[in-house]
């Protein structure tokens, strides 16, 4: 599998500036790109990257998703002197023009397509183009929201045009609504366009009601567009992830796009003066890898907004280590969302619900209740107004102006270093068996002592069994050693007895919390199901056992493991935000005899794991079914699972039984949350 993350940057698009006062933009700087440049090279990150240089996009490209009135406007702003410039400028909302802004615009557009014709030829597997003037608010005819062509959109139309990408997925985790994106694939079902954005009822730029979440394409395009609105500020990383689990990554999943775009703006992190969100920078770590194993990993992040110079460079470089494969951050204490984001999310689902099969029989019925925005006014109108009589005159439409404050200083923790260990993948296998390459045979340093011997063959053999089933044992606990030292990233074991393996690791374990995920049937050794510090999801087709107990959770499926559609949903919507709310030190993947995963799945659980407990995955397999080592190698080795292809509808009766899983444990797990409680 092709490795490399392309790294697109000139320095060329630090060359335009404001040349007159206008608070609504002084943002904009030069300094955005340079600190984030800055600090990848300094990060050592750049150099790991491939560097591809930028090239300008020719008329043709730009015409994929701007008009030739407009490119014939703004190819006249180079020479242009300052009042024609402010004039020219006046035509659009929020944006600048600058006589070297057309060339670095060409420039950021020609950054992206360079971008996509690396991935999608397979020269490297992903990366990113730090570019501005960014895009997506940039439409047919019209420059908006310091966005001169729509870097994005084009980019999307031309890997349609030129590397006949089939379906092509845009996560803009941006805190603005891309709406220049939004607009060019209205009706275009082989886009689908996903963003969240900071809405506050319609009250926040770009104060659109095409914006909220009830905009969801048209013609042949409806259910292809998906917006999240924020109708709070403050959201962080605990909201952005439900986001993921319970409305992106199902409907991504199901889209199974060939071609994965991200409008990477970074002022949806902490500290932005637009965002005015709580997420840290490491989120976005997670965020990307939850994006790597779609399209065989070809992603291409593409730079949007990021105001607050320190959240922007430290944003781009979780971002960026995260492509290059490095292990995920443990993820600041996670709870469930906030009741305003479980809105949003429960009102996304509700209306997409009939155009994805993953949302089906899930998400609630969509009672037709009023938009936010006459919601907003229906509160305004009938209360008693901020100044105690009734709120001015409710008609009148008065966005609420978020008053211009000193900003105080806001604060968050650098992200932690992200050590890789120098080895990546240690494999113990019956000596019969051959070691796929790029992966090493563990051989632990010495040998156990007769003392070691004899109590592995006490606590786990039955005193019978033969020696090389102690050496076995003995390894795996060198194994586990090597990774919670941090020496080792992650392993793949074929032992004899699946059960007993998972036994000794849990309890040899030195981490607080072990999540361990059984695949297939049980029964799973009740001292592990006892053993407080496990966390045990088993997923599998027999009913639920006797009542479980908070750290045991079965989720059953009617047709087993091999219901890809339903493992899926069942990864997606339970596993991931238990075992990212539960934050394990080690993560066990056991497969047990007669384990029907299918291969494509069992390759993105493996991978998906890896965002877990710094990517300590230890991965447990019966060793006389070698089938899934390959796979299952390449995995653990940070290559990207294979694509799926579009899935079927999960079984109604099994999402049934998620959802009543769901309703029994958000207590407990409130990252499970799709809906805000009951309004008491
Ligand atoms: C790429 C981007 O989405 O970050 C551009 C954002 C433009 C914001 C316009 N100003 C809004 C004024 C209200 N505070
Ligand atoms: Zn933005």
């Amino acid at each position: 599998m092709k490795m490399g993350t392309a790294l697109i940057y000139d320095e060329e698009m630090t060359k335009y500036k404001l040349l007159w006062v206008d608070p609504v933009c002084k943002i904009e700087v030069p300094e955005r790109l340079i600190v984030s440049y800055e600090a990848l090279v300094k990060s050592g990150l750049a150099d790991r990257c491939v560097s591809i240089p930028v090239r300008e996009a020719t008329d043709a490209e730009i015409l994929l998703a701007h008009s030739e009135e407009y490119l014939e406007a703004v190819k006249k702003t180079p020479f242009m002197h300052l009042e024609e410039l402010m004039t020219f400028t006046q035509k659009y909302g929020d944006v600048y023009f600058h006589p070297n802004i057309y060339h670095c615009a060409k420039l950021a557009v020609g950054a992206t397509l360079q971008l996509v014709d690396n991935v999608m030829t397979g020269k490297v597997r992903n990366g990113m183009a730090l570019v501005r003037p960014p895009g997506h608010h940039s439409q047919s005819s019209a420059a908006n929201g310091f966005c001169v062509f729509n870097n994005v959109a084009i980019a999307a139309q031309y890997a349609k045009k030129h590397h006949k990408a089939k379906r092509v997925l845009i996560v803009d985790w941006d805190v603005h609504h891309g709406q220049g994106v939004q607009y060019c694939f209205e009706d275009d079902p082989s886009v689908l366009y996903f963003s969240w954005h900071r809405y506050e009822h319609q009250s926040f730029w770009p104060n659109l009601r095409e914006s909220d979440f009830d905009s969801v394409g048209s013609g042949k395009g409806a259910g292809f567009n998906v917006n999240v609105p924020w109708n709070k500020v403050g959201m962080g990383n605990s909201d952005y992830l439900a986001v993921f689990f319970h409305v992106l990554l199902p409907v991504a999943y199901e889209f199974s796009p060939d071609l994965v775009f991200i409008c990477a703006g970074f002022d949806s992190a902490i500290g932005d003066p637009e965002g005015h969100m709580s997420a840290t920078p490491d989120i976005f770590a997670h965020l990307t890898h939850l994006l790597m194993n779609l399209a065989d990993g070809k992603v291409c992040a593409v730079l949007e907004g990021g105001y607050n110079l320190t959240s922007l460079a430290q944003s781009v470089c979780q971002t960026v280590q995260t492509l290059l494969g490095d292990p995920a951050p443990r993820p600041a204490q996670l709870g469930g969302a906030c009741e305003s984001a479980l809105e949003s999310i429960h009102s996304a689902r509700a209306i997409h619900k009939k155009y994805w099969s993953c949302l089906q029989h899930a998400a609630a019925p969509f009672p037709e209740e009023p938009s936010s925005k006459n919601r907003r006014l229906a509160q305004q109108g009938g209360s008693q107004g901020p100044e105690g009589d009734a709120g001015g005159d409710a008609q009148k439409e008065e966005p609420e102006k978020v008053e211009e404050k000193e900003e105080e200083e806001i604060v968050w923790p650098e992200p932690l270093r992200r050590v890789a260990p120098s080895l990546r993948s240690a494999l113990l296998l019956p000596d019969a068996v051959e070691c796929p390459d790029g992966c090493a045979r563990f051989s632990p340093a010495h040998g156990p002592g007769p003392l070691e011997r004899a109590r592995l063959r006490k606590s786990y053999l039955k005193e019978s069994e033969d020696e090389a089933s102690v050496t076995l044992l003995y390894n795996l606990t060198a194994l586990l050693g090597q990774m919670e030292k941090n020496e080792i990233r992650n392993g793949l074991a074929l032992v004899p007895d699946v059960s007993m393996a998972a036994t000794l690791l849990t309890s040899a374990s030195l981490s607080k919390r072990v999540l361990l995920v059984w695949m297939g049937e049980g029964p799973v050794p009740a001292q592990i199901i006892e053993d407080e510090k496990t966390l045990v999801v088993h997923i599998d087709s027999m009913e639920p056992h006797e009542a479980q107990s908070k750290y045991y959770i079965p989720i059953t499926l009617k047709k087993g493991c091999g219901d890809t559609a339903g493992v899926v949903q069942a990864v997606l919507g339970l596993l991931l935000p238990l075992g990212y709310q539960y934050e394990p030190g080690l993560v066990l993947l056991a497969r047990p005899p007669g384990c029907q995963v299918k291969g494509g799945l069992w390759q993105q659980l493996t991978c998906l794991l890896q965002g877990l407990a710094l990517g300590h995955t230890l991965v447990l397999l019966q060793e006389n079914e070698t089938a899934p080592v390959g796979i299952t190698a390449s995995g653990l080795l940070g290559n990207a699972a294979l694509s799926l292809g579009p899935l079927v509808a999960p079984g109604p009766e099994d999402v049934g039984s998620f959802e009543g899983l769901r309703l029994r444990l958000q207590t407990d797990w409130p990252l499970l949350q799709t809906t805000a409680p009951e309004k008491r």
